[in-house]
């Protein structure tokens, strides 16, 4: 599975609610990576196994046409995202945090400072609270515009397991994503993501794809908290355990959907645990959860 240039290289195994990736320092951006090679990492049963791979490489070392720095000069470290299949995505929410928490412990950041990190998806800034993260995730877009959003839905989704088929909404957050509300747990639990799921017409730059069932609202602490339940199908990778960004296109589409007075505030359970969503000012959305490092491994 490894190839010479490979060998003796040193990933760690961290994930975010369930939501689990590789991750390595290639301070130059000297490693070529190419995506045979994340594919066989990624790999459960050839490779190490993961839902995806993050290589930490200095802003400064980026190939021309990247330019993190003149966004925000602070932005040191770019997180180079590639999913398990070796495609790239321009965000990962889920990974941003265990990035951080990778780049803390690596001693690469100062350890509880609020940072930011260059993505291909523009900087997003990253703070610690206790043992959780929160990444202000920037602003979101319904690619389908006032008419998806007054219409609830616009495309059409078929999944294993369901009945005919069903009206999902896009949210960019940036990258794609596609909710579908389901009626109750009993469909949720009944739908198969392991095919592909069939998107009509088909997103320009494919999708990920959410499942929820909105589980109602409750005041917390004199705040409205809406909570809904998700499951996922990522793109370039099959059902994952939790996807950040997801859980935000879900919220999001829930909050749509809800109408004029719906929450800000969000709890969204996947399979992997619960994360929180919040949307600020009304044009941005935070993201908040868990980051936990598990392992460190050499390849043979
Ligand atoms: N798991 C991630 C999303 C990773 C990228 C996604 N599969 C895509 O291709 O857009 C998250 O936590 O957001």
């Amino acid at each position: 599975m490894t190839t010479p240039a490979l060998r003796g290289l040193r990933l760690t195994k961290g994930h975010g609610t369930e939501n689990d990736f590789l991750l390595l320092t290639d301070p130059d951006g000297a490693l070529v990576l190419d995506a045979a090679d994340v594919a066989g990492l990624c790999d459960r049963r050839a490779g190490i196994g993961a839902d995806g791979l993050i290589r930490a490489v200095r802003s400064r070392a980026l190939p021309e046409g990247v330019d993190v720095l003149a966004e925000d000069s602070t932005a040191e470290w770019f997180m180079d995202y590639r999913n398990a299949d070796g495609s790239v995505a321009e965000m990962c929410g889920n990974g941003i945090r265990v990035f951080v928490a990778y780049l803390e412990r690596e001693g690469l950041v100062e350890p509880g400072a609020a940072v930011a990190v260059g993505t291909r998806s523009g900087v997003r800034r990253v703070w610690r609270t206790g043992e959780e993260y929160t990444v202000d995730m920037g602003p979101w877009r319904m690619p389908g515009g006032a008419a998806a959003i007054d219409q609830g839905y616009d495309v059409a989704v078929v999944v294993a397991g369901l009945a005919g088929a069903r009206a999902g909404l896009r949210v960019d957050v940036p990258n794609p994503h596609t909710v579908v509300a389901l009626p109750d747990v009993a469909e949720l639990d009944a739908a198969d993501l392991g095919p592909a799921v069939v998107v009509e017409p088909v997103p320009p730059a494919g999708t990920n794809v959410e499942l929820v069932v909105p589980l109602g609202e409750e005041v917390l602490d004199g705040e409205a908290v809406g909570t809904v339940r998700m499951r996922v199908q990522e793109r370039g990778v099959g059902e994952t355990r939790s996807c950040g960004t997801g859980t935000c296109a879900a919220a999001l589409a829930v909050r749509a959907w809800a109408g004029r007075g719906a929450p800000d505030a969000w709890r969204v359970l996947v399979p992997g645990g619960e994360v929180r969503v919040r949307v600020v000012d009304g044009d941005r959305v935070e993201l908040t959860g868990p980051a936990v490092l598990v392992a460190d491994v050499s390849l043979r």
